[in-house]
């Protein structure tokens, strides 16, 4: 006889597909309506299943054999699609379409009409709650709130970002900034050293530097400076025996999220595993960092006592614990009774899930921007040259120490340096696809394309950042790609696009050849049109530290580029006494497979996850002193 417990696993996985068929059919039905193209797809990309088993295989299946019919379907189960087929599969289905699976409808834009319709309508497409769980760890905050509950958390976390902030962000990274150079170039400042872990270092510096400039935390670097990575708590009247250093405990619970998420505290620690109990160890050494400072920072507001730099925490703990203190049950009775939250002041939680969104926000986009930039600029010596020039005429002989956020600022975000910064968010925005929903109240009717469209309410959106960004109804190409042959070079990083004069409109294109080769301030970069450009995403939850990061990008190119320049390292494939034996002939085809290398890496080995990073491999590189360079001269036009 068959027993109950084969009965049940036999038609476990019947339950599974006919519910899967039935709850594809009702999504088809639903896409039918909309009045948006569709691509139906057998498994959702982000079911969890499918992403523990088949995201490999399917990545490995696409490659392996693009042009079969049944690729077309696979590719967009991949989560990485976007990101290896940019603008491609808008090309073929449009610029916005519906993927349509037995989980849901997921629509993705790359029109900038449409885009500029859903972040101005906050309330019809809201951010998808269930995607920032592990973001509201530590408290509500202003990441992921919605309503008038955000708009509360937006007003009082804003100020800290204002204008004259940004000062003390430049000179942060400036101290920051020349630590990392000492270890990248050693002792004598002659260079030569192979950096492997370059995004493990961006991330040390923009955390650091939001540490600095946002928390009035000053960390150093280990190996550089005699007091690196410190352990000694963040309040005077702490007695707490810290075993790990502030950075490293931040690093360590990132790095650990959706473990620490998941598994209770006390499991974690008395856990068999070496990573589950160092999880723990980071998270309670990281609660611990943040109760000192929220301990000094609420000394300081009662006391009315000034603190230095930005402060976010204190801007935060001085608006709930200045003139009055409200307990959290307090806060609650603030709530109107149709759910509208009337607010005074931040709950002690939400102060701390601020803090830890704006570290979190604040320091994995900037550090994966400056690891894509430092590769790209190494693929591409002439722009490295050509942002050298601009670097020189900007700062001529002037010492770092006598840069000025007020003196310099407009000529470099209006030069080569801004032109770097804005090609590179331009061709690897961190966020690739920044993540909206419809609202579950109801459907929404979108225009799009001069008609009415129905977006089914609870639909996952997709602001597809990357292939909107190489859309060529809104980007000007400089011509023939050099990198593929293609028509276009919109997936390249071509800086000198920025010197285009606007053309978006049907206007001649031409390239202001003077300015883009450097020694002109050209007053402005190319502006692109309304929706089309989107790194920082836009409308009014737009990023509250856009200037933040573009400052600290913007003075770490600057300077590095001002006495060095940036080359592939190329160690596994010959010695430094090889390459000394050289001729430019053999130089050039030696770095050539340099480059076809880390172009492989950057595009197989990029996974997205909050953004995207390279991650299943890395990309060697070297500074070099300038005019000691070993290949990228001979590359010059
Ligand atoms: C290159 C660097 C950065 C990029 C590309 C970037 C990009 C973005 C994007 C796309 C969003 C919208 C996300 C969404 O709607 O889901 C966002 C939001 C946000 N970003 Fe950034 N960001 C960067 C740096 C920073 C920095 C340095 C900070 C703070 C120090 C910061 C703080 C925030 C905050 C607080 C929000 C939420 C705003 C709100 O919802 O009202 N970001 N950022």
């Amino acid at each position: 006889m068959v027993s109950a417990v084969t009965v049940f696993f036999l038609a476990l996985p019947a339950y599974y597909i006919a519910s899967s068929a039935i709850g594809l059919w009702r999504n088809i039905q639903i896409a039918k309506r909309s009045g948006l193209p569709y691509r139906v797809i057998p498994v959702y990309a982000f079911n969890p299943i499918w992403l523990l088993t088949g995201r490999k295989f399917g990545t490995w299946f696409v490659t392996a054999y693009p042009n079969l019919w049944i690729s077309k379907y696979i590719l967009l189960m991949v989560p990485e699609w976007a990101w290896r087929y940019g603008f491609e599969p808008f090309a073929e289905y449009g610029d916005v379409f519906m993927t349509v699976s037995p989980v849901n409808c997921h629509i993705y834009i790359a029109d900038r009409e449409v885009i500029t319709q859903i972040t101005a309508r906050r309330d019809d497409f809201p951010k998808p709650a269930w995607m920032y769980r592990t973001v509201n760890m530590f408290g509500r905050n202003v990441v992921t709130t919605e309503g008038s509950e955000w708009k509360f958390h937006r007003k009082v976390t804003s100020p800290s970002f204002g204008e004259k902030n940004n000062a003390l962000v430049f000179r942060e990274t400036i101290r920051q900034g020349g630590m990392m150079l000492r270890k990248w170039t050693g002792e004598s400042g002659n260079a030569g050293i192979t950096i492997k872990d370059v995004l493990e270092d961006t991330m040390r510096l923009s955390l650091h530097v939001i540490s600095g400039a946002g928390f009035g935390v000053k960390l150093q670097w280990p190996g550089v400076t005699e007091d690196g990575d410190l352990i000694r708590p963040l309040s005077k009247e702490s007695t707490h025996r810290h075993t790990l250093s502030f950075k490293d405990a931040l690093a360590g619970l990132l790095h650990n999220l959706l473990v620490v998420l998941v598994f209770p505290k006390w499991f974690l620690a008395n856990a068999p595993f070496k990573w589950a109990r160092k999880a723990a160890e980071a998270s309670t050494e990281y609660q611990t960092y943040m109760n000192e400072l929220f301990v000094e920072k609420r000394k300081q507001a009662m006391t009315g006592e000034k603190a230095d730099g930005m402060d976010i925490m204190g801007a935060l703990v001085k608006n709930s614990y200045g003139p009055e203190t409200l307990s959290d049950e307090k806060q609650k009775q603030a709530t109107t009774p149709n759910g509208d939250v009337e607010r005074q002041a931040l709950t002690d939680s939400e102060i701390l899930g601020n803090a830890f969104v704006f570290l979190l926000a604040g320091h994995e986009t900037s550090a994966g921007s400056l690891h894509y930039v430092l590769i790209l600029l190494a693929l591409h010596p002439d722009s490295q040259r050509h942002m050298q020039k601009d670097i020189d005429r900007i700062f001529g002989d002037r010492p770092v120490d006598e840069w000025d956020y007020n003196k310099d600022i407009t000529a470099m975000q209006t030069s080569m340096l801004g032109a770097v910064m804005q090609e590179e968010l331009r061709v690897v925005p961190p966020v690739v696809n920044i993540p909206k929903q419809v609202s579950d109240d109801s459907d929404q009717v979108v225009m799009y394309q001069g008609k009415q469209t129905v977006w089914p309410k609870g639909a996952v959106i997709s602001l597809s950042a990357l292939a909107l960004q190489r859309n060529p109804k809104y980007w000007p190409s400089t011509g023939p790609s050099k990198v593929t042959g293609e028509d276009n070079d919109l997936a390249d990083f071509v800086p000198e696009r920025w010197f285009i004069k606007n053309n978006v409109n049907g206007e001649e294109a031409g390239i202001d050849a003077s300015a883009a080769a450097a020694g002109k301030d050209t007053g402005r970069l190319f502006y692109p049109l309304k929706g089309s450009y989107i790194p920082f995403s836009d409308g009014p939850r737009s990023c509250l530290g856009k200037r933040f990061a573009q400052v600290e990008i913007m003075i770490l190119l600057a300077m590095i580029f001002k006495n060095y320049s940036v080359e592939l390292a190329v160690d596994e494939a010959a010695d430094d006494e090889a390459v000394e034996k050289m001729d430019d002939k053999e130089r050039i085809a030696l770095y050539e497979q340099q480059r076809v290398t880390a172009r492989s890496t950057m595009k197989n080995c990029s996974e997205i996850g909050i953004t995207i990073r390279i991650k299943n491999g890395y990309v060697p590189i070297r500074l070099v002193p300038r005019g000691k360079e070993r290949f990228i001269h001979l590359f010059e036009h």
